[in-house]
């Protein structure tokens, strides 16, 4: 069931189509990326998910309902890339804070905080104040007093920036337990070595337009180009042959692009004609990356501050 649907979602600044037409679904308990280049429309998107702003034109569906802003604002965690904590006040006060705002009572506030803090190994830090936090440090922070009352939505804008690897897998790891326990998760960023890990399915906008909808396996499935590669145990003389082109050779790997009308079996053929052994073969699929930027690099976004809003 989706837990997240937008219809046709518009939203227009004097000289901007941010928002231009967007529709999609995300499932209940899914890890949903939102991709796209910078000035794509992600952030318009986000805020609309969260009710900062109002769409122009279009409807949002939240948990089976018109999504109402006021109302469903506690189900919602979001974690903006533009980060805000009180520098002054000290953490454990403003994490007690910050879960009291989002409807929990202070004793289960101060539970789940004291959970959460010995998970992510934040336990002495509760006298100490956000100004004497190091980037990452603050970070973690956020990210707790985004997710501590396990909001049915989390929306986690770049949420791994500035934070090392070993606290990196750690939030990656209660991203997953979340998602598990039945929280949505959206996440945007452009790592998209984050995404193919992290993310079921994925969403790219590019210049207000939604432009790619779908599973991370099937997308890389669609943008496959018939490259192989394979092993040999020992380095052939020459290889060359109709069914295939050579892209590239190394001490006995091949990587080969099959050519129109033929198949996989065909380049094994000519290894086996041959009498060479073949040790390993197997499909090399796109990076996400390489599919980004095969989509958006031609679309030129930056020129997008001259686009015209018309009727
Ligand atoms: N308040 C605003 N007034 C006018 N135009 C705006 C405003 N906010 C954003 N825009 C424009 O709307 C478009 C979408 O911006 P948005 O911030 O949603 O992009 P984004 O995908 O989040 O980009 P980034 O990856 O850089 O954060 C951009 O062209 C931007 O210039």
């Amino acid at each position: 069931m989706a837990l997240l649907e937008l219809q046709n979602l518009k939203k227009y600044y004097a000289t901007q189509k941010a928002v231009d037409d967007i529709s999609f679904k995300i499932e209940e308990g899914s890890i949903f990326g939102l991709l796209g280049p910078n000035g794509a429309g992600k952030t318009t998107l986000l805020r609309m998910i969260t009710g900062i702003f109002y769409p122009d034109e279009g409807n949002i569906i939240f948990d089976g309902g018109k999504f109402n802003p006021i109302e469903d604002v506690q189900k919602i965690g979001y974690m903006p890339e533009e980060r805000g904590l009180y520098k002054k006040m000290k953490i454990g006060e403003q994490a007690l804070y910050l879960a009291q705002l989002k409807g929990l009572s202070r004793a289960d506030a101060m539970e789940k905080i004291k959970s959460w803090f010995k998970k992510l190994e934040m336990e002495s830090w509760w006298n100490k104040k956000v100004e004497d936090l190091s980037k990452g440090m603050s970070q973690k922070l956020q990210f707790v007093t985004t997710v501590m009352h396990e909001p049915r939505l989390i929306i986690l804008d770049e949420p791994f920036s500035g934070l090392d690897p070993l606290n990196a897998s750690l939030i990656k790891d209660e991203i997953y337990g979340l998602a598990k326990r039945g929280s949505t998760v959206i996440f945007s960023t452009h790592r998209m070595g984050e995404v193919e890990e992290i993310c079921d399915h994925i969403v790219l906008v590019n210049l207000g337009k939604k432009i790619l909808d779908n599973t991370v396996q099937q997308i890389k499935q669609d943008f496959k180009e018939n490259k192989f590669n394979i092993k040999l145990q020992e380095v052939a003389a020459t290889v060359s042959s109709g069914a295939f082109e050579v892209l590239n050779e190394a001490a006995g790997n091949y990587t080969v692009k099959i050519k129109e009308g033929f198949k996989s079996n065909d380049v094994l053929k000519y290894f086996i004609d041959q009498q060479i052994n073949v040790e390993s073969f197997n499909e090399v699929l796109p990076s996400l990356n390489e599919i980004f930027i095969k989509l958006v690099a031609d679309t030129h976004a930056v020129t997008r501050s001259f686009q015209k809003v018309s009727a």
